[in-house]
């Protein structure tokens, strides 16, 4: 498969405590990869380097901008053409404008825009497509800020959506949803990837994470420490050192279930 984003010896400290070391980061088109680890393991910063909202120390983050393109630095390409090929969707984002949802929506055709100009009907067509898979139809008219928090978080991914971006990098994306709601964004997301898109995510719930992602990567303290199935990556060793906790892991016929049992102390 051909790599469309890499970080590449990533290094990334703050107030003396190294968050990003030396890490490898490959993505492929087609791919759905769940980034996997404990809380305060890198995971959003390492999501803020490849989207380029973050600045490493050290290392370097490249992106072809078309899946036969040369992999170029992500500094040598403008903001609008970085935004074209990749969205990314923030962990919390509070609006800071009464808005209506469709207009929110509306702003992912931020980077097709030149100045000054209007909707063409490519973005109409665009924004309706992000209402209508994330179900947000009713919602349109709505002022963002009397949101609820699930609802703020299916209207920002589909701001990404109506985007049109070829890979989405999201941090935590059912973070705020129901159950029904987290698997329909979770289809969403890999619906985009066997689409030939490619999706890097933070995630939380593991049973989710390995039923819908094609590859896991597990980061702890800043490195990579297993990348891979989800069934090479969720063994009870991992989940006993890197989250501290035993855990029943089931491989059943749809999927792996993971139940976190007790705290090993
Ligand atoms: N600007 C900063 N200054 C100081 N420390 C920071 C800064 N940004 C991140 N950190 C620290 O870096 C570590 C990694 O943070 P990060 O948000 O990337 O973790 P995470 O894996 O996404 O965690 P969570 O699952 O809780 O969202 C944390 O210990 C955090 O406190």
């Amino acid at each position: 498969m051909t790599t469309i984003l890499s970080a590449q010896q990533v290094s990334f400290a703050r107030d003396g405590n190294v968050i990003l070391d030396k890490t490898d980061l490959a993505l492929s088109a087609g791919e759905m990869v769940g980034l996997i680890g404990p809380n305060g393991a890198g995971k959003s910063s390492l999501l803020r380097v490849m989207a380029g909202l973050l600045q490493p120390d050290s290392g370097a983050v490249n992106l072809s901008v078309t899946a036969n393109a040369a992999a170029q630095s992500l500094s040598t390409l403008s903001g609008p053409v970085r935004a074209q090929v990749m969205a990314y969707l923030p962990q919390q984002e509070t609006p800071a404008w009464p808005l209506q949802v469709e207009h929110l929506v509306g702003l992912g055709r931020a980077p097709w825009h030149k100045p000054m100009s209007g909707k063409s009907a490519r973005d109409k067509q665009a924004i309706e497509h992000a209402l209508e898979i994330t179900e947000l139809q009713s919602l349109r008219q709505r002022i963002v800020t009397t949101l609820s928090g699930g609802e703020l978080q299916r209207t920002l991914l589909a701001r990404v959506f109506a985007g049109e971006p070829h890979i989405i990098l999201a941090d935590e994306p059912i973070a705020a949803l129901d159950p029904y709601h987290q698997l329909h964004v979770m289809e969403l997301l890999a619906t985009h990837a066997q689409q030939g898109g490619t999706v890097l995510a933070a995630l939380h719930d593991l049973s989710l994470a390995a039923r819908f992602c094609s590859r896991l990567i597990l980061l702890h303290h800043g490195k990579i420490v297993a990348d891979g199935e989800p069934i090479q990556v969720l063994t009870t060793e991992n989940l006993e050192q890197v989250y501290g906790i035993s855990a029943y892991v089931d491989c059943r016929e749809d999927g792996v279930v993971i139940i976190p049992r007790k705290r090993v102390l």
